[in-house]
């Protein structure tokens, strides 16, 4: 191309390289914050724009179904611009806002609406909508186009019920999660249930592999598949039937993968399969009007658990890059430029990340300014550093005009530690919404109704059926259901076909027969118009014909008004899923809400703090964020401490913190912890000990030593009026400071205040100071006060 085109501009040379790459496959490798996800998007949008790529030839695999959105939006946004210059001659903003909305209506139905942008899960439950009716199991299970996905408690509701009814057995011995577990991990080493007993030497492990087998089974009894399922079916049938491959091989020209370095063996045969057309790796080199593209950083791989493997990462080139004359340097780009972060929150990431073994060194420049210090907090418990994280947000955000809630995160390593947050937040009324935590679609109304919806689509669909069956109470009692399934599972029918057959319900549903006929009707009823009416439409008949919204409306507690509010919240949520989605069916709508993730909870429309562990924080980017409980056994993990492998895991996932942070970061640490109920001494986390202490403002512990409790020392204050390079490591005992009306502290608690008032003088000397909202005026002796002095 002879000329750079505009959107091209907002580039660095690298960047431009990966991006202009049209075929064959590349490998982008760079740290964090340096643009691979922008390199990854704009790739798209020139594939579409100067290479006149079909939209439908590209799959694009993104971490979360939200940044998936985002693409979509920003390719829209993208070649909104370029047609109005292109067009008109003139910029998107300077058109009438009539025209503004058709041009962008008219973007997205050309460029953007046939893109396949998902996460691997996302994309595969589509691929099988299209294909799953022609796959069949070494069991011989089949499935339809309608299959319900299980999430986790649907598929441990289906474990629990083979352990406690099918095998009688104790489900606190056999705790359906653990099973759950074990079953997956047996499924994504590619074990069958009679080879995962072959490995078996006791009585346990034995019944887990027989749970397995009723449990593969039963699922494809309920036409369901669970997550695992997910990936491993479109491999297995793309290995099964050539011309099924074919098609997507030739359908997916371009494929194009962020955050490479999580992919596991699944996922990644999967892609290997859709590109090279299940040929060899060593003989592929067929790249003719196809490529593959695929970004990540080794020093962000944090998700070995799920069987992650960052290796796979490694070994791209060799894998992908045969059939090339120079695949070394045809085949790889770097990218050395952050442009997320200050200098100083980057030379804080590098100097830990350096104490890895298992690592590429690579070169990260900073692009920005050197910023704040880092600032390190030791609090005496968990509340204490939660009312200090609190207190510095509450201040930082009225201090700071253009500081928003939502510009500040809580970055933690277990969920457990949100508590102490959240109870502070509520306390001070400051905004906050836990990612990760309940996910709307997993609150129990939210999953009542989508239950209902899965047995209007999928009937066979026993596990949604038990849950709605009596549920507003319609009088079936247990023992009338426990009869209705012996008598299915004696007939070898599904459930629902007993419920639908007048003569089997009089026989075994007793006196709540016409109870149990009427149900089964309305739902009938449903499914009769489920073609025909929007996933909205359907969603408030359900909620209401049922008698759900009546039953919520009859125990007028306040709980049921949430419960009602959050059901017209669903409805909300399938109007917008119709005004984003070309083909928004109920199945379609239905498939979403089990795909929905952690992360995509983080809605930027809404102004809050956002609360998350570590591992949702991938990938996100926040103006202020702190990276709390940094001590050891917490932070790192336990488990990880006597494996030299995991600890360097728990590394990188210190260095996926630190490196989320644009402008500041703080890192806090308590003395003691009430965590997993009794109340413990804490140790600094080691990781403290690795980073570089003329980068903190705040003295950092010394890593195994437990710390007395924090020093009121005034040295700390007069530190912080100091630029970080020359301040001494060791701070010499300061003169009493003269503290004067006007002067701005910053309180560990309390946060930014000014002083107001100077009582006595000396050694006797106290200070008014007045802190922002409720907080307001406190009277502090300077000496014990854990005070700062501020510029
Ligand atoms: N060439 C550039 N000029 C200016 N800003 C840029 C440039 N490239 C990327 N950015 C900005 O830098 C930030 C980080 O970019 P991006 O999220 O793409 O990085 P990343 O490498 O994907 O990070 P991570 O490893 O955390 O996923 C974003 O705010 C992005 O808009
Ligand atoms: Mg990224």
């Amino acid at each position: 191309m002879s000329t750079v085109a505009p959107f091209l501009s907002h580039l660095n040379p690298s960047q431009r390289r990966a991006v202009e790459h049209f075929c064959g496959p590349l490998l982008v490798v760079a740290g964090a914050g340096s643009g691979k996800t922008r390199a990854l998007t704009y790739r798209v949008a020139n594939l579409i724009r100067y290479h006149h790529v079909d939209p439908a030839n590209i799959l694009a695999v993104t971490f979360t179904n939200k940044a998936a959105k985002e693409m979509k939006e920003r390719i829209e946004r993208l070649f909104s611009q370029q047609v109005a210059e292109d067009e008109y001659g003139k910029p998107l903003s300077a058109l009438p806002e009539r025209e503004q909305v058709q041009l962008r209506s008219r973007v997205y139905k050309t460029y953007v609406k046939d893109l396949w942008v998902g996460t691997f899960h996302a994309l595969c439950a589509r691929i099988l909508r299209f294909d799953i009716d022609k796959y069949k199991d070494d069991r011989g299970n089949t499935w339809t186009k309608q299959f319900s996905i299980f999430d986790e408690s649907d598929a441990q509701t289906l474990v629990k019920s083979i352990v406690t009814g099918d095998l009688n057995l104790d489900s606190k011995t056999f705790e359906p999660r653990s099973v759950r577990y074990a079953i997956s991990n047996a499924k994504n080493r590619g074990l069958s249930p009679e080879e995962f007993q072959q490995d078996q030497p006791n009585y346990r492990g034995r019944v887990i592999a027989d749970v397995y087998g009723r449990y593969i089974t039963k699922l494809a009894e309920n036409n369901a598949l669970d997550f695992d399922d997910l990936l491993l079916i479109p491999v297995r049938l793309f290995q099964q039937n050539e011309s099924i491959l074919g098609y997507w091989h030739h359908r997916f020209r371009h494929v194009l993968v962020d955050e490479y370095q999580d992919t596991n063996r699944t996922q990644y045969d999967l892609i290997r399969l859709l590109v090279t057309n299940g040929e060899p790796a060593r003989t592929y080199g067929n790249w003719n009007q196809r490529s593959a593209f695929v970004v990540g950083d080794v020093d962000q791989s944090i998700y070995s658990f799920r069987a992650a493997d960052f290796t796979i990462l490694m070994e791209f080139q060799h894998d992908f890059g045969d059939g090339l004359d120079d695949k070394e340097t045809q085949t790889l780009v770097k990218l050395e430029e952050n442009y997320r972060s200050t200098e100083n929150i980057l030379q804080m990431a590098n100097a830990l990340i350096q104490n890895n073994s298992q690592r590429i060194d690579k070169v990260l420049r900073p692009t920005r300014g050197t910023g704040e210090s880092i600032i390190c907090h030791r609090a005496d418990d968990e509340i204490a550093e939660a009312q200090y994280v609190v207190g510095q947000i509450r201040a930082m955000e009225q201090e700071h005009p253009d500081l928003n809630w939502r510009d500040f995160a809580i970055l933690y390593r277990t969920n457990a530690q949100s508590r102490a947050f959240e109870e502070v937040l509520v306390q001070w009324a400051v905004p906050y919404s836990v990612v990760g935590g309940l996910r709307f679609y997993d609150r129990k109304e939210v999953k009542d109704i989508l239950a209902y919806l899965r047995m209007v689509v999928n009937p066979c669909d026993t596990v949604s059926l038990l849950r709605i069956i009596n549920t507003p109470r319609r009088g079936i009692g247990k023992t009338t259901i426990d009869r209705l399934v012996n008598a299915a599972q004696e007939l070898n029918l599904p459930l629902w076909e007993v419920l639908v057959d007048e003569g089997l319900v009089k026989t075994y549903g007793g006196r709540s027969a016409r109870g149990l006929t009427t149900f089964a009707q309305q739902l009938q009823q449903w499914q009769a118009v489920a073609d025909d009416l929007p996933a909205s439409a359907l969603v408030q008949r359900v909620m209401e014909e049922s008698g759900y919204v009546q039953d919520l409306i009859s125990q007028g507690t306040d709980e049921a008004d949430d419960r009602r509010k959050n059901l017209d919240e669903l409805r909300n949520a399938a109007l917008q899923f119709e005004d984003e989605n070309e083909d928004a069916g109920l199945l379609t709508f239905l498939g979403s809400a089990s795909l929905a993730s952690d992360a995509d909870s983080k809605d930027d429309l809404s102004n809050r703090v956002s609360l998350m562990t570590l591992h949702s924080s991938k990938g996100l980017e926040f103006p202020v964020v702190f990276l709390v409980g940094l001590e050891q056994g917490l932070f790192p993990n336990y488990r990880s401490m006597d494996d030299p492998a995991a600890l360097e895991e728990e590394r990188r996932l210190c260095y996926v913190g630190i490196t989320r942070a644009q402008e500041q970061l703080f890192i806090t640490h308590a003395n003691a912890r009430r965590l997993w109920g009794s109340r413990e001494p804490a140790v600094p986390s080691l990781f403290l000990n690795e980073l570089p202490q003329e980068l903190v403002l705040g003295q950092l512990p010394h890593a195994g030593r437990r710390q007395r409790p924090p020093a009121p020392s005034r040295s700390a204050a007069s530190s912080a009026t100091r630029s970080p390079k020359t301040r001494p490591p060791a701070r010499p005992a300061a003169p009493p400071h003269n503290w004067q009306v006007g002067e701005k502290v910053l309180h560990r608690a309390f946060g930014v205040g000014q002083i107001t008032h100077v009582f006595g003088s000396g050694d006797k000397q106290s200070i008014a100071v007045r802190f922002p909202g409720s907080i307001g005026q406190k009277v502090l002796d300077p000496k014990l006060a854990p005070l700062d002095r501020l510029p």
